[in-house]
């Protein structure tokens, strides 16, 4: 709703209220709408001043309106009236303004903003396009260039930029209610006409063909497939070359076709998805808002490879004092040079200075004795961490939180080898850790509360998106990484090239298919996991088939490929071949190929006809199935959890929502009818099973991924 007052004698102030943001819900714009009427209407106001409740002016459209059927007032229609009307109204913005929000200030005829606002059009990070107005009228106010960097990438911009672009008349650093009260009775009684952005022309911008074709190929690059950035693009055109109201009728049909997309629908569960994990839950009854997390000011890494440097960077970014500890003297001054780099380069990046004096370096573990939190970060190898497990225990005080970045070993082991396993928990960084937004939270079975509530407020504080997972093979991202790899190569084995699986994967919309992801990653990585687990010995050691491991289908391919010191990138050959090695761009490579031809005529394989449905079916149905287990063993809260863990850490293209959802897209019962047809099809390959999980929810009619928790309890409290 929004609250009528007189103030300063002659100044109409509409306060627009729905906390948290004032959203423009059914009731704000019926509450706008009519307290609008009231100031015109009232002789006594000579101008209007419109705000929003508790610091924040507002938030955009209800975006939890769109699914329904949306009732009450037009926006559009609401932000001409303000537009039209012959007193001035002053847009008084604190907070933020974004969407609808600074749509509906670009209809008041001047925007006074308080410095630490934010101001933006981030609709097409929701699938949409700004459909009130804003893709006409903010090429007219601030030209087309700034415009479609604005509108297609839904950034947002502070209040000083929002001045120097002209998007804002004032900023003040003081009380923005008073200033904009007062700005109105400064313009009240002035002609008005040259205030409505709508009757300006749009700035002439010289060669504007050359303009809109060049962002247009650029955002067609980056959007890999995402249809809101084009129709973005093509909404400012439309402001560009034709009058006002032909381009609102354009922005009309460009929301048409994107407000009932899937595209739209994925990326408005993904914002949900998102805040859903922050409301984190464990089997055992600990929840986000009733576990008390501990306060971390010290924080400590021990190990300065690749992950230790990027996490010791993040934390010293996030305000934390860090001890950095690695016990070989020459690299800890190599780790020390590269972090110092890595914090000059991001504080140049954000204008700030260099958090150099947070870090203290040292090769001795005792350093760590004051620490309220350590994040072991040695190599990924299990006596190692346990070596330093048993040392931090005995060097902690007590109540220190312990740590280990680990992509998938058993955390309640290491928990095992300290005096106080409650405090270990699990922090799964993505490389670069200081750049990744991911990270999985794992908790064991004797993980307190507290210790889980201190990791997700310490990745929040970093700026992670962070989901807590429970202790399993892999956690999430990496256990349903594997059956997805797997068929990638039985895929090679039965005819498809790696080239072929990367397309079909690349235009489902992953920046890299799974050979060149594996290429960038390291091949000797995944070889050296299989090694551990006894997967990839030579065939005569093994004792089995080449094909055969511990009695399911197995590829061999990519240890074969290591054996050739084929590694990827690093080696400069891998799946593909490089200019050298260390050389980032792919091409493919005839010895591959027939590497791959031997490897079947060898073992009696026919290669057969692989189109891209096959492969997307096989690779991605395969991970979905795993996905579904997860949730079936309840290592996750929710299918909001998977996806969010595989559009921030493993490429999962944003507008598909994630695999849980995009499966439910997709129809659970199509899912399951192919997965039952692939397994038919290779009996040996468990991962291609059904899930009974699966079988569950489709016989209870397929319900929408944000029922599933409902019916997982559900089913849980049947068993
Ligand atoms: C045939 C059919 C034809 C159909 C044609 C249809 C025509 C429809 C015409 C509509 C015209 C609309 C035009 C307009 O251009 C569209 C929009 O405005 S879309 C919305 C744009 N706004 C945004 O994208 C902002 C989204 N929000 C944020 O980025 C952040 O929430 C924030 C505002 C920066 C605040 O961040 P934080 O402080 O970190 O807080 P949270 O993020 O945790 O949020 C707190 C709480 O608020 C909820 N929330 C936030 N924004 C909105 C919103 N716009 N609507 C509803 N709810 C919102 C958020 O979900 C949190 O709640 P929780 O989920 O935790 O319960």
């Amino acid at each position: 709703m929004a609250q009528y007052s007189r103030v300063s004698g002659s100044v109409g102030l509409i306060t627009l209220q729905n906390p948290p943001v004032n959203a423009l819900s059914a009731a704000v714009r019926q509450g706008i709408v009519d307290t609008v009427k009231r100031a015109l209407g009232d002789p006594e106001v000579k101008a209007v001043v419109i705000r929003g409740q508790n610091g924040v002016f507002c938030g955009g459209a209800d975006i939890k309106e769109f699914g329904t059927n949306m009732s009450g007032p037009h926006l559009v229609p609401m932000i001409h009236a303000i537009e039209a009307a012959n007193k001035p109204v002053v847009a008084a913005i604190e907070g933020i303004a974004l969407g609808g929000g600074l749509e509906l200030a670009l209809g008041c005829h001047y925007r006074v903003a308080h410095s630490k606002a934010r101001l933006g059009l981030p609709e097409v990070t929701l699938g949409l396009l700004p459909a009130a107005g804003g893709t006409q009228r903010l090429p007219r106010l601030i030209g087309v260039p700034a415009a479609l960097d604005l509108i297609t990438k839904g950034r947002h911009i502070t209040a000083a930029e929002a001045l120097q672009l002209g998007v804002v008349d004032q900023v003040t650093g003081h009380g923005t209610v008073d200033a904009a009260v007062k700005f109105a009775l400064s313009v009240a009684g002035k002609p008005l006409d040259a205030r409505r952005i709508s009757t300006y022309p749009c700035p002439r911008t010289s060669d504007l063909d050359a303009l809109f074709e060049g962002v247009m190929q650029k955002v067609r690059q980056s959007a890999r497939g995402a249809i809101a950035p084009i129709a973005c693009v093509q909404a400012v055109r439309a402001a560009a070359t034709l009058p006002y109201l032909q381009g609102m009728e354009r922005e009309k049909e460009l929301m048409a076709t994107l407000f009932t997309s899937g595209q739209a629908r994925a990326l408005q569960y993904s914002f949900f998805a998102q805040r859903a994990v922050g409301r984190w839950s464990t089997p055992s009854g600990a929840r986000w808002d009733t576990s008390k997390p501990r306060p971390v000011h010290i924080a400590a890494v021990i190990g300065l490879g690749t992950m230790g440097r990027g996490i010791a960077v993040a934390l010293a970014q996030a305000g934390l004092s860090v001890i950095a500890v690695e016990t070989q003297e020459k690299q800890l001054m190599e780790a020390k040079q590269a972090v110092s780099g890595m914090l000059e380069r991001g504080a140049k990046r954000r204008g700030v200075a260099p958090a150099l004096d947070k870090v203290s370096y040292s090769h001795d573990i005792k350093a760590v004795a004051d620490a309220d939190l350590v994040i072991e970060a040695v190599f990924e190898d299990m006596a190692l961490k346990r070596t330093v497990f048993r040392q931090l225990s005995a060097v902690c005080k007590p109540g220190t939180v312990l740590c280990t970045n680990t992509s998938g070993l058993d955390v309640e082991h290491l928990a095992s080898q300290t005096r106080n396993p409650q405090l270990v928990v699990g922090m799964h960084f993505f490389a670069p850790a200081h750049v990744m937004k991911l990270l999985e939270v794992v908790y064991g079975p004797q993980s307190s509360p507290q210790a889980v509530a201190t990791a997700m407020q310490l990745g929040k504080k970093m700026g992670k998106v962070s989901v807590a997972v429970g202790n399993c093979r892999g956690f999430v991202g990496n256990r349903m990484l594997k059956p997805y790899l797997e068929q990638a190569f039985f895929l090679l084995e039965e005819g498809a090239t790696p080239e072929l699986v990367d397309r079909a994967l690349e235009e489902f919309g992953f920046p890299m298919g799974v050979f060149k992801m594996s290429d960038l990653s390291g091949l000797d990585v995944g070889w050296r996991v299989r090694k551990a687990d006894g997967l990839a010995e030579p065939v005569g050691a093994s004792g089995q088939p080449a094909r055969i491991r511990q009695g399911q289908r197995y590829s061999p391919l990519g240890d074969l490929l290591c054996e050739q010191g084929r590694f990827g990138q690093k080696t400069g050959r891998g799946w593909y071949q490089y200019d050298k090695s260390g050389g980032q761009v792919a091409s493919s490579d005839p010895w591959l190929h027939s590497f791959l031809e031997g490897y079947r005529a060898m073992h009696g394989l026919v290669a057969r006809r692989i189109d891209l449905q096959e492969v997307l079916e096989r690779c991605l149905y395969a991970l979905i199935n795993e996905g579904f287990r997860i949730l079936e063993d309840g290592i996750v809260a929710g299918p909001e959890d998977i996806d969010i863990i595989y559009v921030f850490g493993y490429g999962w293209p944003r507008h598909r929502g994630g695999p849980m959802f995009y499966a439910s897209m997709v129809g659970l019962e199509r899912v399951l009818e192919r997965l039952e047809h692939h397994h038919k099809a290779h009996p040996d390959v468990p991962h291609l099973q059904p899930c009974s999980l699966l079988r569950r929810l489709v016989s209870s009619g397929s319900p929408p991924v944000h029922r599933w928790r409902e019916v997982l309890k559900k089913l849980n409290s049947q068993l």
